[in-house]
């Protein structure tokens, strides 16, 4: 299959690309002494260009100091690592970090800092017109929180620097003041325009800005002009200048890059996390979840297929049905500083979207939310006419919200505050900025939308099968029956049922091909590979089955001809199924619960008193909540 790029990897490609025209080194330099290739040869502009900014909190932006190899061509104007020490000493400023963004190490020796008692951390970025990428972004931010967090009381600064401590400098500072101070871009490249005059002076990275924070760039914002120590021509410069009137809206709107966008659910979205990040994050999870520390693996919870035994369960406790929904299943941490996407892997990613949290009385949201855990799938919605996607993500469970877990409450509770917290504030917010005349958040640039999952009473599964699942405008696989009284279970919980179309029933294998080029199918058991002796396989349409070796395959059972047949690779998935599960999965399709069965299950379920009754007390409550909020 060619590759079509989609929406979202569109946007972050043009983010990445379209103003890098990188050539991967620093500025070429010179001086009037030195060839163009010496070590020790001046980036250019870099004499006039003032040494450093005012300080914003911790961190103070500055020039790269240049080490003592370079005093011949500095007869004045020094600015060496203990120049660079001494200045900020003077100014009561003692450094403690710094960080360094240029991508050479010839501008001094690390030991200038170190024998000063002061860390230096490397972030590599290539700079000229090539913004830094999300990920050393996110370095640079954990970065800066870390050492601020390990010295609470001991008021320590950052000297940040690229070349000129401007551009790259400005782009860090200003992504970790929008993420850590809750104000928009424009304030912070104000901000930082004021502490390091005239701020960052190139468009595309101002433009980048705006744009990875789904935000509107004011009409009347100037980009600075480059400083008169700058000006001079770079001669080595061929690449194409995106031009100042240019910007990543109107690069996007450009009709050859919209065009050919076809979403998948195995579109990659959002950016990594460094990796030293990843404990770290999952072991929040693992606390949000209240599952103690030191766990191993995704913990979201993990319905059971439909047997003629768990049946039973429908008819014992009250239990809601939604529509399967066919996308791929992502919990999502919301925190003050960002959101991320955790795939079915335990890895994150994280994505730029807003989720402020409910309004407080004066009509202005309170603050955005911090450490609320989200569950959900994934889906793309296709207009059946116009046959345009769109991504959404459907919210079916709260498990935390604001560092307070949820675990244990039942989950029509969740569910409720989830619209309430959750969903509420964020379309109010939306409907507000929509009526502003100059809204500066731009949700609908935000890669995709966010709803909250429908649930229906047992008497309606039958119209939910057969009125609203055909009207859907993504795949659904089935049905999935919540107990509306069940807390949260992390891993699989035997009380959630999962009822699937019989030609969906499947199984994820781990396959190889084997000796003699045989297939082979494995399962864990007891989180080692088992390779299940007997299970034949087929790959419908496939000429060269090697192209499926090592991945894991989604597989329905053929029980006319007694083998799998190979539907997908879920690219989501790094291991195969239990052989737990495949042994549930096997019972389901040989229990053969088919439609006529569920239906006329539930049909006796919901002649039952105790059904009836709860039913009158949840619609008793709803009408309750409806005048409530009409008064
Ligand atoms: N709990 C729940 N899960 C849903 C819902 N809608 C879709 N799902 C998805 O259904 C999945 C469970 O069904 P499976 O068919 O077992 O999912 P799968 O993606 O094939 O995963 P494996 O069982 O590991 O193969 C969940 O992981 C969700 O991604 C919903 O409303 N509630």
């Amino acid at each position: 299959m060619s590759y079509q790029m989609n929406g979202e990897n569109a946007r972050r490609d043009l983010k990445r690309k379209l103003p890098q025209m990188d050539r991967g080194h620093e500025p070429r330099t010179y001086n009037t002494n030195s060839t163009p290739y010496d070590r020790n040869a001046l980036p250019p502009g870099w004499l006039d260009c003032p040494a450093h900014g005012q300080e914003l909190g911790c961190i103070i932006p500055s020039k790269v100091p240049l080490g003592e190899s370079f005093n011949d061509y500095i007869p004045n104007k020094r600015y060496t690592p203990k120049q660079a020490i001494n200045q900020q000493r003077a100014l009561g400023r003692e450094l403690g970090l710094v960080i360094d963004l240029t991508n050479t190490t010839r501008y001094y020796q690390l030991s200038d800092w170190k024998k000063e008692g002061i860390g230096h951390v490397k972030i590599r970025c290539k700079g000229r017109d090539s913004v830094p990428d999300d990920e050393s972004v996110e370095k640079f931010c954990n970065e800066v929180l870390d050492f601020c967090s390990r010295r609470p009381n001991t008021k320590k600064y950052i000297l940040v620097h690229c070349t000129h401590g401007h551009n790259r400098t400005g782009y860090m500072i200003v992504s970790f003041l929008v993420r850590t101070e809750s104000i928009s871009v424009t304030e912070a490249i104000n901000k930082f325009a004021q502490a390091r005059p005239p701020g960052i002076y190139k468009q595309d990275y101002i433009d980048a800005l705006y744009m990875y924070f789904n935000e509107n760039k004011p009409e009347n914002l100037v980009c600075p002009q480059t400083p008169e120590w700058k000006s001079l021509p770079d001669p080595d410069y061929h690449g194409v200048s995106v031009s100042a009137t240019d910007n990543y809206t109107d690069i996007l709107n450009q009709e050859n890059i919209v065009r050919n966008e076809i979403m998948t659910n195995d579109d990659v979205l959002g950016d990594p996390i460094p990796s030293n990040q990843l404990r770290p994050m999952q072991e929040v999870c693992y606390q949000l979840l209240k599952m103690g520390k030191g766990g191993k693996g995704f913990p979201g919870s993990h319905p059971v297929s439909l047997n003629r035994e768990n049946l039973q369960l429908l008819r014992q406790r009250y239990y809601y049905a939604t529509w399967k929904a066919d996308g791929t299943r992502y919990m999502m941490l919301i925190t003050g500083d960002g959101c991320y996407l955790i795939d079915r892997k335990f890895l994150f990613q994280r994505i730029c979207m807003r989720f402020p949290c409910r309004y407080s009385n004066g009509g202005t949201p309170e603050r955005n939310h911090h450490y609320t855990l989200l569950d959900g799938e994934m889906i793309i919605d296709t207009d059946p006419h116009t046959h345009k996607q769109e991504r959404r993500y459907l919210i079916y469970d709260l498990i935390a919200i604001n560092q307070v877990s949820l675990t244990e409450m039942p989950f029509y509770e969740r569910w409720k505050l989830l619209e309430k917290e959750v969903i509420e504030p964020r379309n109010m917010e939306r409907e507000a900025l929509s009526k502003s005349i100059s809204p500066y958040y731009r949700y609908d640039l935000e890669p995709f939308g966010v709803r909250r999952k429908g649930f229906w009473l047992l008497s309606t599964v039958s119209k939910l099968l057969h009125k609203f699942i055909p009207q859907l405008s993504h795949s659904s696989d089935g049905l999935v029956f919540q107990g509306w009284d069940d807390p949260y279970v992390p891993r699989t919980h035997e009380g959630l049922l999962k009822w699937k179309y019989p030609e969906m029933n499947s199984v994820d294998f781990h396959f190889e091909v084997g000796a003699g080029d045989r297939p082979l199918l494995f399962l864990f058991e007891r989180g080692k590979r088992k390779l299940m002796e007997g299970n034949a396989v087929i790959f419908k349409d496939a000429t060269d089955i090697s192209a499926y070796s090592g991945r894991i395959i989604e597989c329905y059972w053929d029980a006319a001809e007694h083998h799998w047949v190979c539907m997908r690779i879920r690219a989501d998935k790094a291991t195969p199924n239990d052989i737990n599960t495949y042994r549930k999965v096997m019972r389901s399709i040989k229990d053969n619960i088919t439609e006529e069965v569920l239906l006329n299950e539930i049909s006796e379920i919901i002649r039952l008193p105790l059904y009836a009754d709860r039913i009158q007390r949840d619609i008793k409550a709803h009408q309750n909540m409806v005048s409530s909020r009409r008064k």
